[in-house]
C-alpha cells in the first residue's frame, strides 16, 4: 500500500514541512508530480517532483526501497519545483501511478476518479493480454515502437509489465533493430520528451537543466551526442531513442527503479546534411562542435553530473564516434563512475560468448586467432578484454597475448608499417606483416578461428569471406555483431548456409531461427543487452564508485557461467533472454562481488548472499495498492 503519509515518505515530509510546502490536506491522494492538489508552492514554477519514496512493504518497490535514500537536501527543495498530491483526473493522467481499469472500487472512491473509468475492474493481466494482442496486429515494427512510447506514457507499470513478461517478443520493437530506424525518424514521432536535451544553449547552464529533471535519487544516466548510433552514424540529436531504450532495459532486464534513470542527449550540432535540412528535425541546426568547446561542455557537464547526483551515479557513454569515446572513458573514468557500453559492455558480452564456444570447439582462449572486421570502439574493446582474460589465466604479458588477434579496418589489416598514421586507439594492435588490403585476403592469411564483425557496416562477410572461414575450420566462430540488422556483416541464414551447417554464429540484432538441411539453427544474440543492466544492478547495490576492468570481467564470467548445456547443445552460446532478470542477478551478485573485493564499495556491510540481495532490490512492475 502506498499513501500520502506513509512512514517513508514522512522524513521527506518533515523536510518538505521544513521548507515550508505543505501538502495534502485533508483529501487523500499519491504524491506525484502532476496533480490538481498542489502543496503550497517553495517557489513560483509549478513543475513538480516525484516525491513519494516506494515503501519497503510495497511489491516491487525496487532498488530504491533498499538503498532509496531520500537524498533531497533543504537546498535542494528551495527548487523550481513543487509537490502534490495526485488524484482524480489527473492520477489518470500520471503515467507513474495511472493503473488504468486495474483501479480498485475502493481507490476510485479514494481517489476521486468515480465516473472517470468505466465501471470495470481489471487486472492487470487482463491489460496485458490486450495490449499484447493489439500490438501484435501492428505489422510495421515502427507503429509496435510508438505503441511502446505511448504506453509507457500511460501507464509506467503496465508498459514494464509487457516487456519483463514478453521480453523476447518486445526487445527488437523497444532496442534493435526497431530503436536504429525510430532515432532515424525521431523528428516525426517525437511527442513528449523522454529525458534531458543538453545542448550547446544550456552551455554555463548545465546544472540548473539538471535541475529541472523532476526526480532528484537518480541513480544511472545513458548518455550520447549521437554521433554514432548503432551502425547508422551520425543522428544528432534524434539519438535520444538509444538512452531512452538502453534505460527501458535498465528497468526491465536489471530491475533498476524507473525514476532511478534518466536519458540525456548531448547536442553539440550534427554533421548530418539530411537531418539539417530536415523540416522536423529536433536538433540544433549547426554542424558538430569540435575541439574545446566539445570539451568544455562535456567537462560542464560530467561535473554538474556529480555535483547534483554525487560520486555514485553511473554514467554509461553510449554511441559516441571513436574519436571522443575513447577520451571521455581515460579523461573520467579516475574521477567518475562510468563505463563505455560499446568499449566495455560489448567487450564483455563477447568473452563471455568465447567462454561458450570454447566449450564447443576446444582448446583456451589463447589457443585460438582472432580477426576482427572493424576496429573502433567494439572491436578494440574486445581485443583488449580477451587479451587481459588471456593474461589472467595463463599469467603471460597482454603484449604476447594481443598477438593473436588482428584487425581490419577501412584500410585494410592493421600493422606495423601502418603505425604512424594509426589512430592511439588501434596501435597496440600493429602486428609485424605484410600489408594486407581487404578482408578476405586477411582471412586467408591469418586463418582465424574466429571472426568478428564490429565494422558497422553491413554486408561485409561475403560468400567467399565465409566460406574460407569454413576451408580450415571445422566450426567457424563467425560472429557479426553490427546493429541494427541491416548493419549486420551477415544474416544468420548465410552464415548457416555458406559454411553447410557448420557455423557458430552470433549476431548483434537478432536473427530468427533458420532451418537448413531440415535441421533448425538458433543463433545467438551477442549484444551487450545482456551484460549493461546486470553491470549496472551490481554498482549501484554495492555503491561502486568506480568502474574497474575486472568487474567487466567478473560480469563476463557470470554471463558464461548462465550457459547451460542444453543452451550449448542447440550450438547456443548465450542463454536465452527470457531468463534475463535471473542472468542480470547473477552479473550484478559478481560485480558487486569484485567491488567490494577492490574495496570500491561504498554500501557496506557488505551483504552475505548478494545474488539474493541483488534479487531482493529489483523493480518489479505489478501495480501497488493505494490506501
Ligand atoms: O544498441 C545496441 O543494440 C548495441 C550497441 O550498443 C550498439 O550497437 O551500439
Ligand atoms: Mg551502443
Amino acid at each position: 500500500m502506498i499513501s500520502l503519509f506513509s512512514s517513508s515518505s514522512s522524513k521527506f515530509l518533515r523536510r518538505a514541512a521544513a521548507a515550508g510546502v505543505q501538502c495534502g490536506g485533508r483529501r487523500r491522494g499519491v504524491l506525484a508530480r502532476g496533480g490538481r492538489e498542489k502543496g503550497k508552492a517553495v517557489m513560483d514554477n509549478t513543475r513538480e517532483v516525484e516525491a513519494y519514496m516506494d515503501p519497503k512493504a510495497t511489491v516491487g518497490g525496487g532498488v530504491e526501497d533498499a538503498y532509496g535514500e531520500d537524498r533531497a537536501t533543504e537546498e535542494q527543495l528551495v527548487t523550481p519545483w513543487t509537490f502534490s498530491v495526485a488524484s482524480g483526473y489527473n492520477l489518470l493522467r500520471d503515467p507513474h501511478h495511472n493503473k488504468g481499469l486495474a483501479f480498485t472500487e475502493k481507490e476510485r472512491d479514494a481517489h476521486y476518479l468515480r465516473g472517470l473509468l468505466p465501471p470495470i475492474v481489471v487486472s492487470q493481466e487482463l491489460q496485458e493480454r490486450k495490449l499484447m494482442s493489439s500490438l501484435r496486429q501492428y505489422k510495421v515494427p515502427l507503429q509496435r515502437y510508438v505503441a511502446m512510447v505511448d504506453l509507457q506514457e500511460r501507464n509506467e507499470r503496465l508498459f514494464f509489465k509487457l516487456l519483463i513478461d514478453n521480453v523476447e517478443e518486445l526487445l527488437p520493437v523497444v532496442y534493435t533493430p526497431t530503436v536504429g530506424e525510430a532515432c532515424q525518424k525521431y523528428g516525426s514521432i517525437f511527442r513528449r520528451p523522454q529525458g534531458l536535451y543538453i545542448s550547446l544553449k544550456e552551455k554555463g547552464k548545465i546544472l540548473e537543466v539538471l535541475k529541472n529533471w523532476p526526480v532528484w535519487s537518480v541513480q544511472v544516466i545513458v548518455v550520447t551526442d549521437g554521433e554514432r548510433i548503432l551502425g547508422l552514424g551520425d543522428l544528432g540529436c534524434q539519438g535520444m531513442g538509444i538512452p531512452v531504450g538502453k534505460l527501458a532495459l535498465y528497468t526491465a532486464l536489471g530491475g533498476l527503479r524507473p525514476s532511478a534513470c534518466l536519458p540525456i542527449t548531448i547536442d553539440v550540432g550534427t554533421n548530418n546534411e539530411q537531418l539539417l535540412n530536415d523540416e522536423f528535425y529536433i536538433g540544433l541546426r549547426q554542424r558538430r562542435a569540435r575541439g574545446q568547446e566539445y570539451d568544455d561542455l562535456l567537462h560542464e557537464f560530467m561535473c554538474a553530473v556529480k555535483q547534483q547526483y554525487g560520486e555514485k551515479v553511473l554514467v554509461q557513454f553510449e554511441d559516441f564516434a571513436n574519436h571522443n569515446a575513447f577520451d571521455l572513458l581515460t579523461r573520467y573514468s579516475k574521477t567518475h563512475l562510468v563505463f563505455n557500453d560499446d568499449i566495455q559492455g560489448t567487450a564483455s558480452v563477447v568473452l563471455a560468448g568465447l567462454v561458450a564456444v570454447l566449450k564447443l570447439v576446444g582448446g583456451t582462449l589463447a589457443d585460438h586467432r582472432y580477426l576482427f572486421l572493424g576496429a573502433g570502439e567494439a572491436g578494440t574493446g574486445i581485443a583488449e578484454l580477451i587479451a587481459l582474460e588471456m593474461s589472467r589465466q595463463t599469467g603471460t604479458p597482454i603484449e604476447q597475448n594481443r598477438e593473436k588477434i588482428w584487425l581490419v579496418d577501412s584500410k585494410g589489416l592493421i600493422v606495423s608499417s601502418r603505425l604512424e598514421s594509426l589512430q592511439h586507439f588501434k596501435k597496440p594492435w600493429a602486428h609485424d606483416h605484410e600489408p594486407v588490403n581487404n578482408l578476405l585476403d586477411a582471412v586467408q592469411v591469418i586463418k582465424p578461428s574466429v571472426l568478428i564483425g564490429t565494422s558497422g557496416a553491413g554486408k561485409t562477410f561475403t560468400q567467399d569471406v565465409v566460406e574460407t572461414m569454413a576451408s580450415f575450420n571445422e566450426k567457424p566462430v563467425i560472429l557479426a555483431l553490427s546493429n541494427p540488422t541491416s548493419q549486420s556483416e551477415c544474416t544468420a541464414e548465410e552464415a548457416y548456409t555458406w559454411t553447410k551447417g557448420r557455423a557458430i554464429f552470433a549476431s548483434g540484432s537478432p536473427f530468427d531461427p533458420v532451418e537448413y538441411e531440415g535441421k533448425t539453427f538458433v543463433p545467438g544474440q551477442a549484444n551487450n543487452a545482456y551484460i549493461f543492466p546486470g553491470l549496472g544492478l551490481g554498482l549501484v547495490i554495492s555503491g561502486a564508485i568506480r568502474v574497474h576492468d575486472e568487474m567487466l570481467l567478473a560480469a563476463s564470467e557470470a554471463l558464461a557461467q548462465q550457459v547451460t548445456q542444453e543452451n550449448l547443445d542447440k550450438g547456443l552460446i548465450y542463454p536465452p533472454f527470457k531468463s534475463i532478470r535471473k542472468i542480470s542477478a547473477h552479473i550484478a551478485a559478481n560485480v558487486a562481488a569484485k567491488v567490494y573485493e577492490l574495496g570500491l564499495a561504498t554500501r557496506l556491510p557488505r551483504p552475505e548472499n548478494l545474488v539474493k540481495y541483488a534479487e531482493s532490490c529489483m523493480y518489479t512492475p505489478a501495480y501497488r495498492c493505494y490506501r
